[in-house]
């Protein structure tokens, strides 16, 4: 006779966040789907010892994205993705210079390579998103195992089903105030700071609302992507603080304005791969190119939680202060409505010249 136990089991949404502990500590996770098992490790994470484990566990192979692959020239026949197999003589060394494009320059080949075609690619490609959402490098190393229940159950690994998972990672999790306070500042003695927590045990994002202002009316408002260089350093390289602070002056200007911190530092990829793409541009790439040979998209941020926070603290319409067209339809496409958008144009200095031609260039930023 099976009884409830007296506590449940996690659901999807712990699992999954429990899985990106695991990731950044280098423990494997199962990902199951239909009748397929795999074990992953992400190659940033990943120790000699769990190395020499997944070899004798059976045939590893990296799962790479197709932005890593166009860099190393790798044959894809995944659409985004693209499957090697372990070259039985690679070590971790091999492994992190295929991950991380530090010494593409100084080491350029690294092939031949034996590219996987054929079977399904879906438990590789859900590796490399929950990669991706635990801030790491896009590259795990995967293992195909038979009997993945038993296995996991015997090593207490996370299990993951993908196709669970796939609705879970496909909405913005929903945010919920924990707090808010008063905060005088220089630019308005009238702000007041609220915390937002989203569900899946993920990065807190922040209003800053100045005033009181009307939700019947568009508010000024300004959706800040974390910039831990720029906003706190003062880094020459970006227009990130300049803007900050601008967008909170003309806001206490006006006696209102809610300013949203989003802390998607790096557009999205997490403060260790922006100083990884950093160092690639003194290499000479631009901050497009730079963020492609890491294996990641231009921009890898999910503005669609700016429009949630503005929704629950009862925003319908913006007057919105931003040179990028993406958040003007990604907010309409939210149901938030863009009544005017205000440029934003501050800071330019020798230093962050050629950055903001490109976003133009590449992005489509309005100058
Ligand atoms: N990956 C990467 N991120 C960067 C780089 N420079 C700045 N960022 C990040 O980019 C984000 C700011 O985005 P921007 O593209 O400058 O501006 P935007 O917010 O899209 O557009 P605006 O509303 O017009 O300012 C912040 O999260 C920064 O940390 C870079 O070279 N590489
Ligand atoms: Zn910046």
């Amino acid at each position: 006779m099976t009884s409830t136990p007296a506590i449940a089991a996690p659901g999807i949404i712990e699992r999954l966040a429990r899985a990106r502990g695991d990731l950044r500590m280098g423990v494997p996770v199962m990902l199951t789907g239909g009748e397929a098992a795999a074990v992953a490790v992400p190659v940033e994470t990943l120790s000699s010892a769990r190395l020499a484990e997944l070899r004798r566990l059976g045939h590893p192979e990296l799962a790479l994205t197709v932005r890593r692959a166009e860099t190393l020239k790798i044959r894809v026949y995944d659409g985004d993705l693209a499957r090697l197999a372990l070259p039985a003589d690679a070590g971790l060394d091999w492994l992190s210079s295929m991950a991380d494009p530090a010494d593409d320059l100084r080491l350029p080949m690294k092939g031949p390579f034996h590219e996987i075609r054929g079977g399904v690619p879906a438990l590789h490609r859900a590796a490399i998103t929950l990669a991706k959402s635990a801030r790491l490098l896009p590259a795990v190393v995967v293992v195909p195992v038979e009997q993945g229940a038993a296995l996991a159950r015997a090593a207490d690994l996370t299990v993951i089903d993908i196709d669970e998972a796939a609705a879970e990672l496909g909405r913005a999790s929903p945010l919920a105030e924990v707090v808010s306070a008063r905060l005088p500042m220089a630019a308005s003695r009238a702000g007041r700071v609220h915390i937002f927590r989203p569900e899946d045990g993920g990065e807190e994002h922040y209003a800053i609302e100045i005033g009181q202002p009307d939700r019947k009316a568009p508010v000024l408002a300004r959706l800040h992507s974390a910039c831990f260089t720029g906003d706190v350093l003062g880094s020459l390289k970006c227009d990130c603080g300049p803007q900050l602070r601008a967008a909170l002056a003309q806001m206490g200007a006006e006696g209102a304005g809610v300013l949203l911190y989003l802390n998607q530092e790096g557009r999205g990829i997490g403060l260790a791969n922006k100083m990884r793409a950093y160092s690639l541009q003194d290499q000479g790439f631009d901050t497009v190119e730079a963020n492609h040979r890491l294996g990641f998209e231009d921009d890898e941020r999910d503005f669609r939680l700016g429009a949630g926070i503005l929704k629950t603290m009862g925003f319908a319409a913006v007057r919105l202060l931003t040179n990028n067209p993406r958040k003007i339809t990604m907010m309409e496409g939210q149901g938030i409505r863009v009544a005017e958008r205000v440029p934003l144009r501050v800071g330019e200095t020798p230093e962050n010249r050629g950055y903001l031609a490109t976003k133009a260039a590449k992005s489509g930023h309005l100058l």
